[in-house]
């Protein structure tokens, strides 16, 4: 598990390792800009050996899918230059030139800003820069450099970029150079991935101790190129006392963190999911949440459909107990749920709503019914998101009564139906939607999906996905991911249900990036992405 910072949790954590704990601020900076350096060196080789340098990284959408030319680098002579800020960033960016030169590489220093503003650390830097006869340059000349380096403003931007600062940032992004961002882009905000006016657009970001949720949410994302995480020695203490509230998995996380497989057990052991989706013309949306479950680990799927999609379902998925809803109405939609409808709630761990399930009168009560679930994690998807929301813009039911035993997954779109806000509104700001609107979990759906706790769950966590490429857009793939929450959550039902959804949206990435590893992102289809769970859950 990583932790992502936003600016605030980031400055604290500075703070207490150099205030509280005694670290001197200058040791950090020393280790940041020997973490900057190390990566830059890495990337130099490459230039130097004239070799196309396409980041690989697009898979995990972190890369501006630059390739540059192998003919427009000079590689001999290779130059770098540091364009730096007046504040710490810049100071990382003046101690990092000073390194570079001292290995030999050829590095000038550009200042933007001005001077009598500067940080102590950046007095203390530019002096020691000034004793080595480090080169300062006053103009940037387009495509001199192999490399920029982008030391102008770090987590301390906190306002719109104008003038000399804007000038420059679109010189640099006019360059051919190879771009580092030290610590984020300059121009992205750290907590909300905002463009304050410009930024640049960089190829790699070696960012220090903690990822910055601006990077890894949109727009910011696509400016941060491929993210370095640099251990520089914030102590455990001061982090654990920040206690950030966003984070994602890596894969280990997998194995430790997963429900695990014991050996004295049985299918009872692995728990039971319900499935109540599909109508008349939906079977598919219903197969692929139910096989998904299966995939993801739990010991018993049981559906209900469309009595049409009964044949179909008992083929496909023979290791399904299939029944079906319909014959709840045969009295006419006076509905009170009895028979089969009562008994598998009754039965299950975890419940599936909404893939495939249409809106018809049913499908509404259907997802009425649900909705007074209390004991067992429910998960909402698809048409049980439109029906609700419905049933809110009719005043009939309220976001926030749902209880903390929900998880819905809505896409932007969704989101802004059930939130009465526009998809801009959300876009621009999915920690808050994830978490703020309602008690319940929410899985925002997007691009970077983020997975929200409830607004009144004590200590509620944001998880900010990081796995995964755009082989997921294809038709299917959200049902998968409904199946893939509640067969983990089914697992260990005292999981928290955000955590369970945080896991299936991580695996549910993986899938497409083992998927990718060898074969073509244009073809991936829902079918694929299950089959590959097979590939990414642990053995
Ligand atoms: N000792 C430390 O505190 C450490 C700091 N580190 C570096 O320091 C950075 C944070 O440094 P700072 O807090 O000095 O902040 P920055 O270096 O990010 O920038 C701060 C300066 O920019 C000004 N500013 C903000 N927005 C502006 C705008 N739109 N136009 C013009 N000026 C603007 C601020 O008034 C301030 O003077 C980190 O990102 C990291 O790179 C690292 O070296 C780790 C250790
Ligand atoms: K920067």
């Amino acid at each position: 598990m990583r932790y992502i910072t936003d600016a605030k949790e980031a400055k604290q954590i500075d703070n207490i390792s150099i205030n509280e704990i005694g670290i001197p601020s200058l040791v950090l900076m020393e280790r940041a800009a020997l973490g900057v350096v190390e990566e830059i060196e890495k990337v130099y080789g490459e230039l130097s050996a004239n070799a196309c340098v396409k980041r690989k990284t697009e898979d995990n959408f972190l890369n501006s899918q630059r390739c540059k030319k192998s003919a427009e680098l000079k590689n001999v002579n290779s130059k770098i230059l540091v364009v730096a800020g007046m504040g710490n960033n810049g100071a990382d960016g003046v101690a990092a030139a000073r390194m570079l030169e001292h290995d030999g590489i050829k590095t000038a220093i550009k200042l933007v800003g001005n001077i009598e503003h500067a940080s102590e650390e950046m007095k203390k830097q530019l002096e020691i820069a000034k004793n080595l006869g480090i080169s300062f340059v006053t103009d940037m000349k387009k495509n001199e450099y192999d490399i920029i380096v982008d030391a102008i403003f770090g987590i301390g931007l906190s306002r719109e970029i104008t003038g000399e600062y804007r000038e420059i940032i679109e010189k640099i992004n006019g360059s051919n150079s190879y771009i580092v961002s030290v610590d984020i882009s300059s121009g992205v905000d750290a907590t909300g991935g905002k463009i304050l006016g410009t930024a640049v657009k960089a190829d790699m970001t070696v960012t220090f101790g903690n990822l910055k949720r601006g990077m890894l949410l949109f727009p910011g994302a696509v400016y941060s190129g491929e993210i370095k995480v640099k251990d520089i020695g914030f102590p455990d203490k001061a982090v654990e006392s920040v206690s950030p509230k966003a984070y994602t998995f890596e894969k280990n996380d997998l194995y430790c963190m997963l429900p695990q497989r014991k050996m004295r057990t049985n299918k009872g052991s692995y728990g039971k999911v319900l499935v109540i989706a599909g109508c008349e013309a939906m079977c598919g949306a219903c197969y692929f949440s139910a096989a998904a479950a299966y995939r993801a680990g739990c010991g018993l799927v049981r559906v209900l459909t469309a009595k049409e999609n009964m044949q179909i379902l008992k083929t496909k998925l023979p290791e399904a107990i299939v029944g079906s809803y319909d014959e709840e109405f045969e009295d006419g939609i006076d509905f009170t749920p009895k028979k089969e409808v009562e008994e598998a709630i009754g039965w299950a761990d975890v419940i599936v709503i909404g893939p495939g399930l249409g809106k018809s009168i049913k499908a509404k009560l259907l997802v009425k019914r649900i909705l007074k679930v209390k004991d067992k994690t429910v998960v909402i998807d698809a048409d049980g998101l439109n029906i609700l929301a419905e049933f809110i813009e009719n005043k009939e039911h309220d976001l926030g009564n749902l209880g903390t035993n929900f998880i819905l997954t809505p896409h932007l779109k969704e989101m802004s139906r059930l939130a009465g806000k526009t998809t801009d509104e959300i876009k621009n700001d999915m920690p808050y939607y994830a978490t703020a609107q309602a008690e319940c979990n929410i899985v925002l759906k997007d691009a970077r999906t983020v997975v929200g706790e409830g607004r009144n769950i004590p200590d509620g966590k944001i998880y900010i996905n990081t796995s995964g490429n755009n082989a997921l857009a294809t038709g299917g793939s959200g049902d998968v991911l409904s199946g893939i929450i509640a067969g983990i959550a089914a697992q260990d039902i005292k999981m928290k249900p955000a955590l369970a959804a945080a896991f299936g949206v991580y695996v549910h990435g993986l899938t497409a990036e083992k998927y990718t590893e060898t074969k073509s992102r244009y073809s991936m289809t829902a079918s694929d992405i299950i089959d590959m769970l097979q590939d990414v859950m642990p053995r």
